[in-house]
C-alpha cells in the first residue's frame, strides 16, 4: 500500500478496509431490522424506572420512534449537534452531573428507611425491547451510587443512567438497544489499567464515542453508630480497594479485605444485611443513598485519583478535526513483539503522541512455538496491542499512520476515534 497523502473523501477505500472504521458521514440504520416482532416489555417499570418504559409499545410505532430516535442518538455524540446531551459537555463546557436523572437521594438517617434502589439489570432480563421519551439511556456497571453512574452523568448530563451487574450486560443491552450507551472504566491513576475491559472491547462490536476522566474520592462508610475499632472487614471493588490500599493501613483498621462486585453495592451490602463489622469503600453519594455514615473521607492513596471511562455506542461517531481527539487501535501479528518497534515509529515519523499502550494475551493464539532445531524449542507468548493516540481520523496524518500500521500487522481494528476529555485538572475536587 502507497503511503500517499489521503483526504478523508478520497481515503474511504483505505479506511474501509481498517475494520470497524466508520467512513460514511451518516448512517440509516433503523430499529426495523433489529428488532422480533415479538419483543415484549419485561421490565416492571416500578422496579426498574429507569431501565425502559413503562408499557408494551406496537410494533408500529416502535419502529417509527426507533428510527427516528436513532438518527437524534447520532446527534448525541458529535459536536456539532446542538444538543445539550452531546458528547462536548464532557470537555470541560459542562461537567456537572447535576442534570443526570439519578436515583433521588431522600432523607435517611438510618438503615432502617433505606429505600428501595432500582434493581440492575442481569443476563436474564435482556431482551430486545422498543425505547420510549427522549433521555438517553446509559448502561453502567454496578448499583446507583456506583463511580461508573457518575461518569455516565458528566459524559451525557441529561441522560437516564441503567444500573447492570455485569459489564457484559452493559454492553449487551446497548447491542439489544434496550440502552444508547455503555460506560466502561478502562484505567486509573493508580490502580492502571482495567485489563479485563481490554478484552470485553475486542469482543464486542460496540464503538467508542467519547471518554471522561473522573476524579474518584472514596469514603470508608458504615452503619451509624460503628466506630473503626468495631470493624474486621472491609470490602469493595477490587480497584477501590487497591486505590486506598496504603491509606487502609495507616488508619491502623485491623481488617480483611475483600473485592465485590462494585463500590456502591459494597455500601448497600453493609446497609441490607445491617453489617456492624463490615465498612464499604465508595462514594459520598453511596453513604447518603444507602443510609451509612462516613468514617473517613478521602481515603484514596492520591488526592488526585482518577479513572479514565469510555462511551461505547452501536455506530461510530464521526470524526472531526477542530477540537482535540483522540483514536483507539488494537491491533496483532504473527511475529508478536518484533513488529512493536516499527508499528510505533508509524506515529512517531507524523509527530502523534501516543497516550496509552497496553498488551494483554492473545487469547485465540496465546502461544507461538518456535523450533530452534538443535537448541530445542521456544514458546513465546502472543499479545494484543492496544494504542491511544492523539490525533482525529479525519486527520490525513492519522490515515497514513494507520495504513502504514496495516502493513505491518495481522489484524488491526480502529475502536473508535472520539473527542478528548479537556476538562481542567482539579484534583482536590469532591465528585460523587
Ligand atoms: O465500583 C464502582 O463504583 C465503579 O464504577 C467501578 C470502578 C472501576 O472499575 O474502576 C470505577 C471507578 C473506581 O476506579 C473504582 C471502581
Amino acid at each position: 500500500m502507497h503511503l500517499q497523502s489521503l483526504t478523508l473523501s478520497s481515503s474511504h477505500s483505505l479506511l474501509k478496509s481498517i475494520p470497524h472504521f466508520p467512513t460514511t458521514t451518516s448512517t440509516s440504520t433503523t430499529a426495523a431490522v433489529r428488532f422480533p416482532i415479538q419483543s415484549v416489555y419485561r421490565y416492571d417499570p416500578v422496579t426498574y424506572p429507569n431501565a425502559i418504559g413503562s408499557s408494551r409499545a406496537d410494533w408500529q410505532s416502535s419502529c417509527a420512534i426507533l428510527s427516528s430516535q436513532s438518527q437524534q442518538l447520532l446527534s448525541q455524540d458529535d459536536p456539532s449537534s446542538s444538543s445539550t446531551d452531546h458528547i462536548s459537555s464532557v470537555n470541560g463546557h459542562n461537567s456537572t452531573i447535576e442534570n443526570l436523572n439519578l436515583v433521588p437521594i431522600s432523607n435517611l438517617s438510618d438503615s432502617t428507611s433505606l429505600k428501595p434502589q432500582p434493581k440492575p439489570l442481569t443476563i436474564t432480563d435482556l431482551a430486545p425491547a422498543p425505547m420510549h421519551g427522549s433521555n438517553l439511556r446509559v448502561a453502567y456497571q454496578g448499583v446507583p451510587g456506583a463511580y461508573s453512574e457518575a461518569a455516565a452523568g458528566k459524559a451525557y448530563p441529561n441522560c437516564d443512567a441503567i444500573p447492570c451487574d455485569q459489564f457484559e450486560v452493559a454492553f449487551q443491552s446497548v447491542e439489544l438497544w434496550i440502552a444508547d450507551r455503555a460506560v466502561l472504566p478502562v484505567e486509573n491513576s493508580l490502580g492502571g489499567s482495567i485489563h479485563r475491559n481490554y478484552d470485553l472491547l475486542l469482543r464486542h462490536k460496540l464503538h467508542i464515542v467519547g471518554e471522561v476522566q473522573l476524579p474518584v474520592h472514596h469514603c470508608l462508610l458504615a452503619l451509624p453508630g460503628v466506630r473503626k475499632e468495631y470493624l474486621t472487614r472491609v470490602i469493595s471493588h477490587p480497584q477501590a480497594l487497591a486505590q486506598c490500599e496504603h491509606t487502609l493501613t495507616k488508619l491502623g483498621l485491623n481488617v480483611t479485605r475483600e473485592a465485590v462486585d462494585d463500590t456502591a453495592g459494597a455500601a448497600e451490602f453493609v446497609a441490607i444485611n445491617n453489617l456492624r463489622d463490615t465498612a464499604a469503600i465508595a462514594s459520598a453519594r453511596a453513604a447518603e443513598l444507602y443510609g451509612l455514615d462516613i468514617l473517613a473521607n478521602g481515603i484514596q492513596d492520591d488526592s488526585g485519583n482518577v479513572t479514565r471511562f469510555v462511551m461505547l455506542a452501536r455506530e461510530p461517531i464521526i470524526p472531526r478535526t477542530d477540537r482535540p481527539f483522540k483514536t483507539s487501535i488494537v491491533f496483532a501479528h504473527e511475529k508478536g513483539t518484533s513488529v512493536l518497534f516499527k508499528v510505533l515509529s508509524a506515529f512517531a515519523f507524523r509527530n502523534i503522541s501516543l497516550t496509552k499502550i497496553e498488551s494483554r494475551p492473545h487469547r485465540s493464539h496465546p502461544i507461538r512455538v518456535v523450533d530452534g532445531a538443535d537448541a530445542g524449542t521456544a514458546k513465546h507468548f502472543e499479545y494484543l496491542f492496544y494504542v491511544d493516540f492523539e490525533a482525529s481520523m479525519a486527520e490525513p496524518r492519522a490515515q497514513n499512520a494507520l495504513a502504514e500500521v496495516q502493513e505491518f500487522t495481522s489484524f488491526l481494528r480502529v475502536l473508535g476515534s472520539y473527542p478528548m476529555d479537556m476538562t481542567p485538572w482539579s484534583p482536590s475536587r469532591i465528585e460523587e
